[in-house]
């Protein structure tokens, strides 16, 4: 009799001992941000203890009595510094704008889903019964507002102290700090090819798109070849090279408020005409990274006054939070590692470089303002300091 072999238990232990922990970490972290997208409380654990944590813009009755029966103490709110700024109506002192949180105590009448909204949404803001005081921020905080963000919500949470007991016992998923911090980089360096195909456009006949997808099974990044810039850049040039972050109004819908739709088919126009050939890569980072909705949020305090980079900042994001190491793992995944870059925008330079990718120049891409985006196009060189012609 041939002696009975390990049962299928035994072998799934052994097999989730093999695993890579960077996948883990982001198959954690994508679970926690979906929890936090539909208003399930997640727990964040850290060297010192554990937060129990709801994000306020998608927070119901239900997430708030499932957080109240996990917390230790009572809960308070976190808010990114400019908004706390905002709501506390004085200006927060410059060790919490390093910080990167300030929480605020939360009266009774502020803890339901409509005040938490109002707390956390410039565009939303209503009166509300009672001002919040701020209280100590606690450790998690930063990485609590870092995951809002991950989910492009608005980051703006309520919190409190928890164990990871308390956690198990409601089925409330746990993520640790560090994988929630060291996700961005995790998830650029994890993107692999999934898919590719040859598809011709109307300005570049020559046309191949790849798809790739990172390890946490997110949203794919497109990078569009046009012409053969691989044999370009294997004869030792450097394709013209384009990081086009996605743009829903402007690119699919021709809106006037900004100047992506012209860039992007501007781009392929002249990669089309190259020699060299070259490649756009059309990266999910919509709205610099604060995501479609929170875009449209950011027009609506643009209609009331503020410009592109103060809007961003009043939503409690950075006025740029993307990250060029997607766009370095895809040329490198494609064997370009020496560009010409097609840009105005000197952090794009900066970013590519300082993950390993050659630039060897800059080509302008410039197009005339339209009479709605004058303002947009003149904030970013004056704000980000972008490049314009000589
Ligand atoms: N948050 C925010 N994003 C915007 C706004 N207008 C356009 N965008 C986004 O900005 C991104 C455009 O970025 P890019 O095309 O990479 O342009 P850029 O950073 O100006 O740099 P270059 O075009 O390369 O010079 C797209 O994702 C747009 O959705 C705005 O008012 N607010
Ligand atoms: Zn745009």
């Amino acid at each position: 009799m041939t002696p009975p072999g390990p049962s299928a238990a035994q072998q799934i232990v052994k097999f989730a001992a093999t695993m890579d922990p960077s996948v883990l970490a982001l198959r954690n972290v994508h679970r926690a941000v979906s929890d936090l997208r539909r208003g399930t409380p997640v727990v964040l654990a850290g060297p010192d203890g554990c937060l129990v944590v709801v994000v306020a813009e998608t927070v119901g009755g239900r997430g708030l009595a499932e957080l109240a029966d996990a917390a230790l103490a009572a809960p308070i709110l976190l808010l990114a510094p400019v908004r706390a700024a905002a709501v506390l109506q004085r200006p927060v002192p410059h060790a919490a704008e390093e910080e990167g949180a300030v929480a605020l105590r939360l009266p009774p009448a502020l803890l339901a889903p409509e005040a938490l909204r109002s707390l956390a949404d410039p565009v939303a803001e209503r009166l509300l019964p009672e001002q919040p005081e701020r209280v100590a921020a606690p450790a998690l905080a930063q990485a609590a507002i870092a995951l809002a963000k991950l989910g492009r919500l608005l980051p703006a949470l309520v919190a409190a102290p928890a164990t990871e007991a308390a956690a198990a016992r409601l089925g409330l998923l746990s993520v640790q700090a560090s994988e929630v911090l060291g996700y961005p980089v995790s998830a650029a360096s994890s993107l692999a090819r999934v898919a590719e195909a040859r598809v011709p456009l109307e300005d570049a006949a020559e046309a191949r798109i790849v798809a790739f997808r990172a390890a946490d099974g997110g949203i794919e990044h497109l990078a569009i070849l046009i012409g053969t810039p691989e044999k370009t850049a294997a004869e030792g040039g450097a394709p013209l090279v384009r990081a086009h972050s996605e743009c829903f109004t402007g690119d699919l819908l021709g809106s006037l408020r900004c100047d992506c739709g012209p860039q992007l088919r501007g781009a392929i126009a002249r990669m089309a005409q190259d020699p060299a050939g070259g490649v756009l890569l059309y990266l999910a980072q919509e709205g610099r990274g604060i995501g479609l909705v929170n875009k449209l949020r950011a027009y609506t305090l643009q209609d009331q006054g503020l410009d592109t980079l103060d809007a961003n900042r009043a939503l409690g994001y950075g006025a740029d939070e993307r990250n060029f190491l997607v766009a370095a793992t895809m040329l490198r995944a494609v064997g370009v590692e020496r560009v010409r870059l097609l840009t105005n925008n000197p952090d794009k330079i900066e970013g590519l470089a300082a993950c390993g990718i050659e630039v060897l120049g800059r080509e302008a891409h410039v197009f005339d303002p339209n009479g709605v985006n004058d303002g947009y196009l003149k904030t970013k060189a004056l704000r980000f300091g972008h490049l314009l012609p000589e």
